[in-house]
Order: structure tokens, then C-alpha cells, then sequence
């Protein structure tokens, strides 16, 4: 039996009359990266604030390291193990690279703003912050303002927050939008090294980035999982095909 970090088990969530995700079981295994691709409006969005625990499913369970994480917050399950990144926002952009992986850390968001101070002043918490910034490759730029940065280096820095709290699998929701070809291909090669700290499940339109990184893909359409399968079963999926009619698969 193939382990499992993360999987989702029949999950459902209606908006009125839409489905926007139905009955969807998909797993994520140690050292994949797990693409999930489909076309706008497919319900990948959805899948993901319902991993992340934005979204409550009407039906289905997800389940992280074999424990059920479906009633838990964001910030608990992202304590449990889940990192989620490029959510832009969540980087204070006046604050540091250093304050913002620090901050990270201590799982800082929805904290109080009073534990701040007393966070940045904690030597273990900056130890594991500096670690993570060693790992992004972002060690010579912590004393930068972080709205400073590139966008690539932001992405970046988004990880390294995830890494201050030791994730056991990343998601990841288009971490390629708004780069340049260059910063793509820089991050391509980063998230490839990074599936050996934990595995990732990559929501991302860009396919250049999807074919070069993936293990496997799963196909989303109109809120079902219509295939699932390595790059060369989905390039060759007659369904796949169909589904993009038009669209750059
Ligand atoms: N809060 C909501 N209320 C009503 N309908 C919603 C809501 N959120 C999403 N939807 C609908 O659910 C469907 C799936 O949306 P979702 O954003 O998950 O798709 P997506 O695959 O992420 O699209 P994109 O690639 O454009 O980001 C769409 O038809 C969308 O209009």
C-alpha cells in the first residue's frame, strides 16, 4: 500500500445549483509533486480552500498524515503540517525578510499583534526562520523590506514562511502567476529540489511548469476529477484533449 501524506475522501461542496467540487478523492504521496490542472471556472479554487480549510465541504473528509483535518482552521491545520503558499497578502510587505519568516515561525497569523515583538526577539524561533531563509536561498537579503523584492524572491520567502513550521506537504496555488519566463523557470528548478522536504500539490495554469514538475496530474472539469495519471497518460487522454478544445494543453 502507497502511503499517503494528504488525501481528500468524496469531497462535495455545492454553491446554489453548482457543484463546484463533486465526489473528489485524490491523495498526495511522499516526494510527488501533484498537479491539479482544468480550466477556469473547473472548481480548483474550491478543492484547494477545502484542503486548506477556508471552505467547509458539505460532504467528504480530508485527512492529513491519516488524521482527519476537516473540521480544523487554516492555522490549525497549517500547525498539523499543511503549508499553504502565495497567499501574497499574508507577507507584511514593510516588515523584513527576516520579520516576516520570524513571524512566520511562531505561526503567527491571526496572533495578536502584542506577541510580535516578543517573536522577533526569540533566538529559537530566528534560528529556525534563518534556517528557512538559507534553504530559499534568500540568507543574504533578510535585512531587505520585503515589498523590496522580487516577486520570484516573494514566492520564495512565502515557502520559507511554510518551511519555519516544518511541513509534511505544501500546497500550492499558482505560484507561477506573474513571473516573467525566467522566474519561472528559477522557481521550476527550486519546487523540484523542494519535493524532497514534502511533498506538493500544485494547483498552476502555467504548463510548461506542469509537465516539467509533475509526477502526476489530475484533471479537474466542471468540479469532477476526470483523469489522473503521469504526464504522458494526460498528454495522450483523448478526455483531456477534449476538455481543453482551444486551450493550450
Ligand atoms: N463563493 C462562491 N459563490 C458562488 N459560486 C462560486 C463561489 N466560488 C466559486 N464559485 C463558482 O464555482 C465554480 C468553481 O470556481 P473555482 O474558483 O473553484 O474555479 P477555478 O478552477 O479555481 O477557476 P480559475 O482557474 O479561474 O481560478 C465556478 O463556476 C465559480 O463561479
Amino acid at each position: 500500500m502507497t502511503e499517503t501524506i494528504l488525501a481528500t475522501y468524496g469531497i462535495t461542496k455545492s454553491f446554489g445549483a453548482l457543484k463546484a467540487s463533486n465526489d473528489i478523492s485524490i491523495d498526495l504521496r511522499p516526494g510527488e509533486i501533484h498537479a491539479i490542472i482544468g480550466p477556469n471556472g473547473a472548481g480548483k479554487s474550491t478543492l484547494i480552500g477545502q484542503i486548506c480549510g477556508s471552505l467547509a465541504p458539505d460532504a467528504g473528509r480530508v485527512e492529513l498524515m491519516g488524521q482527519d483535518v476537516t473540521t480544523l482552521s487554516t492555522d490549525q491545520r497549517a500547525r498539523a503540517g499543511l503549508g499553504r503558499t502565495f497567499q501574497i497578502s499574508a507577507l507584511a510587505m514593510e516588515d523584513t525578510v527576516l520579520e516576516n519568516a520570524t513571524l512566520g515561525a511562531m505561526g503567527a497569523s491571526g496572533r495578536p499583534w502584542r506577541f510580535w515583538s516578543a517573536a522577533l526577539g526569540d533566538r529559537s524561533l530566528r534560528a529556525r526562520a534563518e534556517a528557512a531563509l538559507e534553504r530559499v536561498g534568500l540568507a543574504d537579503h533578510k535585512t531587505k523590506r520585503c515589498a523590496d523584492l522580487s516577486h520570484g524572491q516573494r514566492r520564495q520567502l512565502e515557502v520559507a514562511v511554510a518551511l519555519t513550521l516544518e511541513p509534511k506537504a505544501f500546497v500550492m496555488d499558482e505560484p507561477m502567476a506573474g513571473l516573467g519566463a525566467e522566474g519561472s523557470k528559477n522557481l521550476t528548478g527550486f519546487l523540484d529540489s523542494l519535493r524532497q522536504e514534502a511533498p506538493i500539490l500544485l494547483v498552476e495554469h502555467d504548463m510548461d511548469a506542469v509537465f516539467a514538475l509533475a509526477d502526476r496530474i489530475s484533471v479537474l472539469v466542471y468540479g469532477e476529477v476526470i483523469a489522473t495519471g503521469s504526464v504522458d497518460q494526460i498528454r495522450s487522454d483523448p478526455r483531456v484533449r477534449e476538455a481543453y478544445l482551444g486551450e493550450s494543453a
